[in-house]
């Protein structure tokens, strides 16, 4: 039955189907553990069968395949997410949309994270990363997995839509984050909309984020007209590469603030429901990420007390050079923090894979891949196979040196071509300040360092990371 559906393997050879009655989520569930794609893909070859959530799969494991993937997106394959993701990011979500209108809208929403705009946000980053340092080290004992999404949600909140404007204010933070918390679960449930199920109780958080996103638009709007022509300078000037940013950043655009004023080669903007989609899908992407990413940090942290120790005299060497504020430059000589950021990915990478669907038959590790199939691609393969690393003592070990002076190679954490991740520059901006912030007085100290982790749909430690964070000279 199952070389029959394989329509057109041209090769001849039919494509292994090693597990016709399992499910990819239930082996996760079963075991625990994500499967290890590494092995998997060693025993049955670089493009095996299998089904995700009921549905068939092929599963791809090797780099040259990824990047054909990746490259050959819109032309071969094109992203194809749940459709419980579609509903949720809305028509204009942009991991959903194709063609024209995706490229455009994309383009548009790039003014958000140019090196400029990013120069603009980082004085609120620090702000609020070196608050939230404080509260933790008056706390005593933390979890470091919920206080994570706390600082990489209040940044993507504070950056995106602002102080004052409904989202920020000691009452609206706790409710935002908690209709936010009700939206995730929606979207990542079977979109069966009854009610009392975690959909219907997702698209109803839906309904009430985007009533706070609109009233953010409107506010943002009026506030625009009645500064007038002067703020529209300011705004132009920063988009352009204009005068550095004011200490507390309070008077650098808000990336909404730049997403409004943003223009096509025809001079027109993005509407009112497509900014609207484009800041949702921007909060689901851009906070639950790096949130899990920083964890993962800390366990390898834990587990290396050498690289913290390199990790604190980089940060005093920067304070000698550059002074407290974290500047471009000074982000520029955190070498040592990036290695690590960029270690933790390619070891433990927080997203499984990119899915895709084929637009047509084409060739793919010589084997035919029939239009229609459903693709999933293996980061954890790409990431762990990767050739630089293969002829070194242990290339699964955390070595953050083994950065420094590299950067090339098949480290693709963020994906790749045309849907490269659009926030990739401020994850790094957002973790490094936040290395930064603790490494530079503090210690952190995990109670739990082996703590199982759930592996689906989004990667966290089971028991939320119990943690400590104290001052450096207390902890002495
Ligand atoms: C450590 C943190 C992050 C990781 C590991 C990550 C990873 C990724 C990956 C692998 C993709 C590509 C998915 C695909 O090809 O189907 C992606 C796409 C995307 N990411 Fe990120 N991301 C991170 C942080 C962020 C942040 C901070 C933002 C925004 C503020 C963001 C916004 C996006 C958007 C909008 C897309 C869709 C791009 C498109 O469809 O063209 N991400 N990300």
């Amino acid at each position: 039955v199952f070389v029959a559906t394989q329509r057109g393997t041209g090769s001849g050879a039919a494509i292994p189907n090693p597990k016709p009655f399992s499910d990819l989520v239930f082996e996760v569930t079963l075991t625990g553990g994500f499967p290890n794609m590494v092995k998997l893909h060693a025993a049955h070859g670089p493009v095996f069968w299998w089904r995700l959530l009921g549905r068939r799969m092929l599963m791809v494991g090797s780099y040259e395949a990824a990047k054909q993937l990746l490259m050959g997106e819109g032309t071969l394959v094109r992203a194809d997410y749940p459709p419980s993701v579609k509903q949720m990011l809305g028509p204009w979500g942009m991991v959903n949309i194709h063609g024209k209108s995706y490229t455009r809208i994309k383009r548009l929403a790039q003014a958000g994270f140019t090196p400029k705009a990013i120069r603009g946000y980082l004085p609120r980053i620090q702000a609020i990363a070196e608050e939230g340092v404080q509260r933790w080290a008056a706390e005593g004992d933390i979890l470091a997995y919920p206080e994570m999404k706390w600082y990489t949600f209040r940044v993507a909140v504070e950056l995106f839509l602002g102080v004052g404007t409904g989202w920020t204010g000691p009452q609206d933070f706790p409710a935002v984050s908690a209709t936010f918390a009700t939206w995730l679960e929606g979207l990542f449930s079977f979109p069966v909309a009854i009610p009392g199920t975690a959909f219907a109780r997702g698209l109803k958080a839906r309904d009430e984020l985007m009533r706070r996103i609109h009233a953010s638009l409107e506010l943002l709007e009026q506030r625009r007209a009645a500064k007038g022509s002067s703020d529209d300078a300011a705004r132009g000037d920063a988009a352009a590469g204009g005068p550095a940013p004011a200490s507390n950043g309070a008077e650098q655009p808000i990336l909404m603030e730049l997403l409004m004023a943003s223009r096509d080669e025809r001079g027109e903007g993005l509407t009112r429901d497509q900014l609207a989609d484009t800041v949702l899908t921007l909060l689901f992407a851009g906070h639950d990420t790096s949130s899990t990413t920083l964890v993962r940090i800390f366990q390898h942290l834990h587990a290396h007390p050498e690289a913290v120790t390199r990790l604190r005299q980089e940060q005093a060497e920067v304070v000698v050079k550059h002074g407290t504020a974290i500047t471009e430059a000074a982000l520029a000589d955190m070498q040592y923090a990036d290695g690590a950021l960029r270690e933790a990915m390619r070891v433990t990478p927080i997203i499984a894979g990119f899915p895709r669907i084929a637009l047509k038959d084409f060739e793919l590790c010589g084997y035919t891949i029939p239009a229609g199939t459903r693709l999933q691609c293996s980061l954890q393969h790409t990431l762990h196979t990767d050739s630089r690393w293969q002829a070194e003592d242990d290339p699964l070990a955390f070595k953050p040196e083994r950065w420094l002076g590299q950067r090339d190679g098949a480290w693709i954490p963020f994906g790749g071509g045309p849907r490269l991740c659009l926030g990739w520059l401020m994850a790094m901006v957002e973790m490094k300040v936040l290395l930064a912030a603790i490494f530079r007085g503090h210690v952190l100290t995990l109670q739990e360092p082996n703590e199982p982790w759930m592996l689906f749909p989004l990667a966290r430690p089971k028991h939320g990371m119990p943690a400590r964070i104290t001052e450096a000279e207390a902890a002495a």
